[in-house]
């Protein structure tokens, strides 16, 4: 699978009708790097997110997924995402919501399922309906089923949620051993203060605009 290095977007624009989510955003996530996006409830975080990870169409702008190009077609088969509706089937198991994530990848299931058992700490609650499982299980299953290919993007959407102490432990090993793998990591948080130590690079949005930019 060939793999994206760098994303840089250039004069993002997102508007839903009268409302502008984006107002012309310039951000480079780079790879082997946590990169943080923070701001208020509706300055455009996920509408960003969503947009780096192709499922939302920039009104105006450019997204260039180096070297990979702009076609997002190629970009959207490295790219894991862990979103607020976790894309998941309720009435299947976690062991065949990673299943067919795998699959869908081309990748064994068999073998996808006992890595990420592993790497997951999934216990026998994945092998029932994920609808009876509870919301920091179903997060863990969610993260291992955006991991199943292991992407070179890697984007997290309130990642948190959900999650006790012991569960935050583990996500962020696991955002660790994202980056050391080399992927862009890029976080959505509420909660910033829990990443901010171990984030490269900081996008402040505010009303659709970045007002901060550090790394
Ligand atoms: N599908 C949509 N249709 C209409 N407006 C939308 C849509 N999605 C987002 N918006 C609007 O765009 C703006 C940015 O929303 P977005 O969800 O990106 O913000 P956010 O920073 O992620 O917010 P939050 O912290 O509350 O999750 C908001 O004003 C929101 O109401």
């Amino acid at each position: 699978m060939r793999t994206i290095e760098r994303v840089v977007a250039r004069g993002v624009v997102k508007t839903y009708g009268a409302t502008a989510a984006l107002r012309g955003v310039n951000a480079t996530i780079e790879a082997g790097r946590l990169t943080l996006i923070e701001g208020a409830n509706g300055s455009g975080k996920s509408t960003l997110l969503g947009i780096l990870g192709t499922v939302i169409r920039p009104t105006s702008g450019s997204l260039d997924y180096e070297p990979l190009g702009d076609d997002v077609g190629t970009a959207r088969g490295t790219i894991g995402w862990l979103s607020h509706e976790s894309l998941a089937y309720p009435d299947l198991s976690g062991r065949q919501n990673v299943e067919l994530a795998a699959g869908f990848h081309g990748l064994d299931a068999h073998e996808a399922w006992r890595h990420a058992e592993e790497r997951f700490e999934l216990g026998s609650f994945a092998l029932r309906p994920l609808r009876t499982c509870s919301r920091g299980q179903r997060q863990r299953i969610a993260l291992a089923r955006a991991l199943v290919h292991q992407p070179s993007l890697v984007l997290l959407d309130e990642p948190t949620t959900g999650l006790d102490r012991a569960g935050v432990a583990r996500l962020l090993a696991v955002v660790d051993a994202e980056v050391e793998r080399g992927a862009a990591v890029v976080v959505v948080s509420h909660e910033p203060e829990v990443f901010r130590e171990r984030a490269a690079a900081r996008l402040v949005l505010e009303r659709g605009r970045v007002v901060t930019s550090a790394s």
